[in-house]
């Protein structure tokens, strides 16, 4: 990883203020981070500390109050909503605890969903290649109730890489899972990232769950405090604990 390398998404003074006068809630404050490409990021810190709005800033779902979001070099606050929203289908993926598959399509239609919708069919082979490598080619053809949830979060999965996005947001993508399958999807993240050199930013809390990343970030009260490299569950949970 270079350190010079145009990060993939910039956050410079992010601040978030939900609600105005005296229930106003300040979610985010002077927040400034880069994602490097091909990169694997958790974002950590006690629940309200501002981890689900950072997610929805740096992935275009909320507008900041203050401060500026670029993915991919596109300033956030440039586009306008319809724009975002192209953005959001094509250039960003996203993942969900919940996995958010339409049940009355197979896996296979849920996960060209994001390219029907941008009027541009999947590259022959492309799928294939993707389930192929996520371990459900002999699945697709299922509807989601038909899945287990470690094989409807690897569909979810291909849906968020269809097309080839910039960065990968998961937001809490291990919490609806067993053990042993949120250890499988983490392995699938982290492939993701050495194989196929995307760059993902997951929020979660579970420390054992953010190890898996290459850094963890540290949210209180609105404010990045830490950031942890190379993190153990250990290492986290003192940084955590140094902040309560
Ligand atoms: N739409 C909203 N309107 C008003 N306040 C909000 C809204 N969304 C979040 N907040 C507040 O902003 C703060 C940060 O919330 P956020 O959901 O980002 O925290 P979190 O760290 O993700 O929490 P959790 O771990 O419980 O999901 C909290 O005080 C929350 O109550």
């Amino acid at each position: 990883m270079s350190g010079d390398a145009e990060p993939v998404v910039r956050l410079r003074g992010v601040g978030k203020v939900y609600g105005t006068g005296p229930s106003a809630v300040t979610a985010l404050r002077d927040l400034d981070h880069d994602f490097a490409r091909g990169s694997f990021t958790a974002v950590m810190g006690r629940s309200g500390s501002g981890k689900t709005t950072l997610l929805q800033c740096a992935a275009g779902l909320t507008r900041p109050t203050s401060g500026s979001v670029s993915v991919g070099g596109a300033d956030l606050s440039t586009l306008g909503e319809a724009e975002l929203s192209g953005m959001r289908g094509l250039r960003i993926g996203f993942v969900f605890q919940a996995f958010n598959l339409l049940p009355a399509l197979t896996a296979r239609e849920n996960i060209e969903l994001p390219l029907r919708l941008a009027g541009r069919p999947p590259a022959p082979g492309r799928v294939d290649e993707l389930v192929d490598r996520m371990g459900i080619a002999g699945h697709v053809h299922r509807r989601p109730h038909e899945l287990s949830g470690g094989q409807q979060q690897r569909a979810a999965i291909c849906r968020a890489l269809v097309a080839g996005p910039e960065v990968v947001f998961a937001d809490e993508p291990t919490g609806n899972l067993d053990t042993g399958s949120g250890r499988e999807i983490l392995a699938v993240l982290r492939f993701v990232v050495d194989a196929m050199g995307q760059t993902v930013i997951m929020v979660t809390h579970d420390p054992a769950v953010a190890s898996r990343a290459d850094r963890v970030l540290l949210l209180s009260d609105g404010r990045l405090v830490d950031i942890v490299e190379s993190p153990t569950a250990e290492k986290i949970v003192t940084g955590l604990e140094a902040r309560r």
